[in-house]
């Protein structure tokens, strides 16, 4: 007979209510998954919560279909008082709508983050311009003047607090969906998942973009030749290299022919060859087939100039220049960069100096031994030193020895600069030579040689650049030249520099040098300076 106190397996004190409860955990869970998902939690916070309440007590003032304005009067002025005058053309074409072939218009975009104590942050500040088809427009601008959040507005990861991005005239704030479908983006760091091959991320991305079935594997293996990234299909993309991690990226955001594709700092970690091989791709999107739209985020100005048509910098949030490079470079460059390579050492040169050094060590009646037991000890073991058997390859210069040289050649000066304790940058190789020094406790003469006469020849074109063009900026030396802007003037151009330097080139040994207007990179730092 069956025990009536023994329990089925599912009787609600077994498993029943276990059951039960899970059950119902499952589905609260789910839906509170699907209202994280959908819910407009990011609202929930002060600037949305006021803007809430603004639009309930408000409700003829619909920030999402109205014209949005600039709530703050100081704003206002300030856009008024110093917007560069491209900017306020731009502005002005896209409000009254001649925005003929812009695929993507931004008007009057603003994004504003709650800060630190109830003070918030305009991290994108009344943004407008627009992007046509077949332009790449290069979005430039220092860390932190609010690139990746207008990138992130127009893709809709972010939703403006005021004014709207529209994509093919659709407002990414209404429909957002509709305007992404067009969009191809690489976001600043990759979203790849590490368990995923190369391969088999350009297929989920590919399906994902609606590309046919029969297409697919053409379009992963186009993508995978075209990014050189066939030798690395099947490996999972945690253990990919930085840089091929990156062009994966660049990759997916460019399947499916998207007529928009915003690369936020795409090269980044790339080697050079792989950064050409990306660049031949972007301007063959936009300019030569002439139907894509490229957003690019860059600190690269090289990449900025070989890439895009147009250029916009902004800083703290605002766009302070916009127009092609050439037209930036016209406007804001008021500087000619001159950079000039000397002629290397001669080695006549090198072996008379050498020799007076050499022969005048050998010569010196009131320090004979100190110096001479310094050329012993560096030199080796030989019995006695003459400046017959010591060879200019074996003499090596002590501290002492290089400050008595220094002041025998007319620059004691100089020479403390490589003896002191803080090794000198000098352009040429003095700090190498002053760690050698430190470190073997001397150099040898040639060595010590050939840095001085490289140093001559330096200090010789610094003197007559300087005094030939008043108002010349030291720039820098990189070891093989060395770097100057001149001012730029009716006084003085390309004409005369070329010439002043033609009729002195021999005599100052400048072996190669160049003339050029402003560079990018200047025009961006002086943006970057005056934010
Ligand atoms: N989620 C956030 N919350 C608060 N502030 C933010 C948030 N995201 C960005 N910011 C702030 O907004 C400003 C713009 O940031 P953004 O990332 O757009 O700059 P960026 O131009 O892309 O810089 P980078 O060149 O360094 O990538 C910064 O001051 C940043 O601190």
């Amino acid at each position: 007979m069956k025990d009536k106190s023994s329990n089925a397996v599912f009787d609600w004190n077994v498993t029943g209510a276990s059951l039960c409860y899970l059950g119902f955990e499952s589905i609260g869970y789910f839906l509170l998954t699907l209202g994280w998902e959908l819910l407009p939690f990011h609202k929930l916070t002060p600037v949305g919560i006021k803007q809430y309440w603004r639009s309930i007590m408000n409700p003829q003032h619909d920030t999402h279909d109205l014209e949005p304005l600039l709530k703050s009067p100081s704003e206002t002025v300030a856009l008024n008082f110093d917007e560069d005058i491209d900017v306020q053309t731009e502005r002005n074409r896209v409000l009254a709508g001649s925005i003929d072939n812009a695929i993507i218009y931004l008007r009057k975009l603003r994004k504003v983050y709650p800060g630190e104590k109830h003070r918030t942050k305009v991290a994108v500040c009344s943004l407008t311009f627009s992007v046509q088809a077949g332009e790449c427009f290069g979005f430039l601008g220092t860390n932190g003047a609010g690139k990746t959040t207008t990138l992130s507005m127009l893709t809709g990861e972010e939703s403006p607090t005021d004014g709207s991005a529209f994509i093919f005239g659709k407002d990414m704030r209404s429909n957002p969906k509709a305007a992404r479908r067009h969009i191809g983006y690489c976001p600043q760091f990759d979203a790849l998942l590490e368990f995923l091959t190369v391969q088999e991320h350009l297929e989920l991305y590919a399906r994902i973009k609606g590309v046919a079935d029969y297409r697919i594997d053409d379009v992963v293996m186009e993508k995978l030749l075209e990014f050189d990234l066939l030798k690395h299909a099947n490996k999972p993309s945690f253990t990919l290299s930085g840089g091929n991690k990156r062009k994966l990226s660049v990759a997916i955001a460019m399947i499916g022919d998207p007529p928009i594709v915003i690369l936020d700092e795409p090269s980044t970690g790339m080697d050079p060859i792989a950064k050409r091989f990306m660049w031949e791709v972007i301007s063959r999107l936009s300019t030569r087939q002439g139907k894509t739209a490229v957003i690019l985020t860059t600190h690269s100005m090289n990449e900025a100039q070989a890439l895009c048509t147009r250029i916009g910098i902004m800083v703290g949030g605002r766009l302070r220049c916009i127009g092609s490079p050439q037209h930036l470079k016209t406007r804001f460059g008021n500087h000619l960069e001159l950079e000039i390579k000397p002629t290397e050492v001669s080695s006549v040169d090198l072996k008379n100096l050498c020799q007076t050094i050499q022969s005048r060590l050998f010569d010196i009646p009131s320090h004979p031994r100190s110096l001479l037991d310094d050329i012993e000890v560096c030199i080796g073991r030989i019995d006695s030193i003459t400046s017959e058997n010591a060879s200019v390859m074996e003499i090596s210069l002590s501290q002492e020895m290089i400050i008595l040289i220094g002041r025998w050649l007319g620059n004691e000066e100089r020479v403390k600069r490589l003896v002191s304790s803080t090794p000198i940058s000098d352009g040429v190789f003095g700090e190498q030579l002053s760690e050698q020094l430190v470190r073997d406790g001397g150099i040898p003469l040639p060595i010590f040689s050939e840095w001085w006469l490289a140093i001559e020849k330096f200090s010789a074109i610094d003197s007559f650049i300087l005094s030939s063009f008043p108002g010349t900026a030291f720039q820098g030396f990189n070891g093989l030249s060395v770097k100057y802007q001149l001012p730029y003037s009716e006084n003085l151009s390309l004409a005369d520099v070329f010439g002043v330097i033609e009729r002195n080139r021999k005599q100052l040994g400048i072996a190669e040098y160049s003339i050029s207007q402003s560079t990018l990179e200047t025009i961006f730092n002086h943006f970057a300076a005056s934010s």
